[in-house]
């Protein structure tokens, strides 16, 4: 079974426009409301791709209701911790001539909560996935997706961490199976920009030496480069397509990446091209991609 935790869930309000103006009034063209997160993007596109995954996270207030209603609707296995105050955050996507977001803040979460989390990830058998993904709301500590690792670390359990900065860094040690850091992110963590994929290579090489096993670089439009647990360098290119929202693309490419991985038996180029059609396929339509959309992306990448 994966098993996916978002700290820190949210509405996505989507709103189409065909310029933005900042400082302006703006009215929308389209709007739409989507379950958000992370992990809970992962899950629903692995649901999509008909792998089980059990969505953990915290939720609260009519907005957390409004999350998990929509997750379960969208075929999402929920199993939520209920925080009793506040609300889930609603993050702003807007999509104009560039994409713009804004992302809420999220709920406080008590001691007592974050230990029924800690809780439900020890129940988390061997020979399962493990899956932690976005960022993390202000009071939590920054090291908590390093507590978690720490926990099960001994364990036959692949974990899969998409976080940025500190959060990420401090995993590294763990041995997480898989990070997929865009380039902007993997630039940020060395405080460096990235243009080459020499240079991003030079960044992939640093994180695999501190321990990550396989580091998938996301790079938009142009693909992803993948420095893998073997210490092979794979690269390949998205298909060009018209972009209609990118929020999840990420996401969807970490849950191809595992479907393919499972699929293929461990072989890390049917893997990656399996996170480029669905992070692609998802980029290419309003929300998260279903199967058919990520098998007509996957027929037309050359292996
Ligand atoms: N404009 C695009 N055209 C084609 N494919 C795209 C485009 N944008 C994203 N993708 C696909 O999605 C994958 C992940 O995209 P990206 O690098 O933007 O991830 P991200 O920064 O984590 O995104 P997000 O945080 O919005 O989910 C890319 O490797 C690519 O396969
Ligand atoms: O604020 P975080 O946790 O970093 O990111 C949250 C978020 O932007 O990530 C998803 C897209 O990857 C969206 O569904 C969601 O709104």
């Amino acid at each position: 079974m994966i098993y996916t935790v978002t700290f820190n869930p949210s509405l996505d309000y989507v709103v189409h426009m065909e310029t933005f103006l900042s400082g302006d009034i703006n009215r929308a063209d389209r709007e739409m409301i989507y379950p958000g997160g992370k992990g809970i993007n992962v899950a629903l596109v692995l649901g999509n791709l008909h792998i089980p995954a059990k969505i953990l996270g915290f939720t609260a207030g009519f907005t957390g209701r409004e999350i998990e209603r929509l997750a379960k609707k969208n075929g999402g296995d929920c199993d939520f911790i209920t925080l009793e105050e506040g609300y889930s955050r609603i993050n702003m996507k807007i999509s104009a001539d560039e994409e713009t977001a804004v992302n809420g803040i999220g709920p406080d979460i008590s001691e007592e909560k974050l230990q029924a989390l800690l809780r439900q990830i020890e129940q988390i058998k061997d020979g399962d996935v493990l899956v932690l993904a976005g960022s993390i709301p202000a009071d939590i500590p920054n090291d908590i997706y390093e507590q978690i690792l720490r926990r099960i670390q001994g364990r036959n359990i692949r974990t899969v961490v998409d976080a940025t900065g500190d959060l990420l860094k401090n995993v590294i040690k763990y041995r997480p199976f898989l990070i997929k850091p865009n380039n902007f992110e993997l630039g940020e963590l060395f405080s460096v920009d990235l243009h080459t994929d020499e240079e991003i290579l030079v960044c992939a090489k640093r994180l695999q030496s501190m321990g990550a096993r396989n580091i998938l670089v996301s790079l938009g439009d142009d693909g992803a480069l993948l420095l893998g647990e073997d210490e092979k360098i794979y690269r390949m290119q998205a298909p060009r397509g018209n972009l209609v929202n990118s929020v999840g693309a990420g996401d969807s490419m970490v849950a191809g990446f595992l479907a393919g991985f499972e699929a293929s038996q461990g072989d890390l180029q049917e893997a990656l091209k399996m996170g480029i059609s669905a992070g692609s396929a998802s980029a290419f339509q309003e929300w998260l991609a279903s199967e058919a959309d990520i098998q007509e992306i996957y027929k037309k990448i050359p292996k």
